[in-house]
């Protein structure tokens, strides 16, 4: 198997492809990420972090370049391996944390399960409260995600996107919203997770203080890797 997770070769990626207003955003990015893997990716706004998440989050296609995952690229798969690879190998969390605000914080962890086939239904509710303690929430499980304080809101997210035992999390700003000391608590329980069970991951921030916490910074200018 190989080293990396992720293996980016080339990536370019233009928006309004074809129109007067097409723009090319990413200019030949090359990037690797080991297993296990902490690395965080900084750059001023409008670089092209947002974009290069989403490709590699599979939610968007480059323009052209390789992108491989776990060693396959990502150019040999059909439509349902690339819906599998990116439920099942990749995990996302967002600055807004993007969870149901009617649902319990135990629903919300139980949705990407209850989406899937390969999880018996007694087995869900179960998971979801252990993945829910990992992240020090166990006491708020049937709590609504609206009555939740928004670094607790982003722990659940935190859960939710370990459900399906990424390989990767994706992390785009996720304390971007948050007050120092609950950015600081969510990162924490990030690394936590990263150390304990060798889950890599790719955060995108603007903390500097956050990004030297991390394994390796990589920072992105006008669509390009600054070395
Ligand atoms: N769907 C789109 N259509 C056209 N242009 C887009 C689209 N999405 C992003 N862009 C442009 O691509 C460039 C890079 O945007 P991107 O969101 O990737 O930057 P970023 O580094 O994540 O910025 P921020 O730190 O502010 O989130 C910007 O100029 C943006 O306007």
């Amino acid at each position: 198997m190989a080293s990396e997770i992720l293996r980016l070769e080339n990536v370019c990626k233009a928006y309004n492809v074809g129109l007067p207003t097409e723009t090319e955003v990413l200019h030949g990015i090359d990037l690797e990420l080991d297993h296990g893997e902490f690395l965080a990716l900084i750059g001023p706004s409008g670089s092209g972090k947002s974009t290069l998440l989403n490709i590699v989050g599979l939610l968007d296609q480059p323009t052209s370049g390789r992108l491989l995952i776990k060693g396959r690229d990502i150019a040999d798969l059909g439509d349902t391996e690339i819906t599998h690879l990116r439920g099942h190998t990749i995990g996302f969390v967002f600055q807004y944390h993007l969870l149901i605000s009617a649902f319990t914080a135990r629903e919300n962890v139980m949705m990407p399960m209850l989406a899937d086939r390969g999880f018996a239904s007694a087995d869900i509710e179960a998971r979801a409260d252990r993945l829910l303690a990992q992240v020090g929430l166990e006491k708020f499980a049937g709590n609504l995600a609206n009555n939740m304080s928004g670094g607790q809101q982003q722990r659940v997210a935190v859960a939710r996107a370990l459900a399906m035992s990424p390989d990767l999390v994706l992390a785009d700003e996720p304390t971007g919203n948050l007050d120092t000391k609950s950015a600081d608590a969510v990162f924490e329980l990030m690394r936590q997770v990263n150390r304990e069970s060798g889950t890599s991951f790719l955060l995108v921030t603007h903390n500097m203080d956050l990004a030297r916490r991390c394994d390796r910074i990589i920072e992105v200018v006008d669509g390009r890797i600054r070395a």
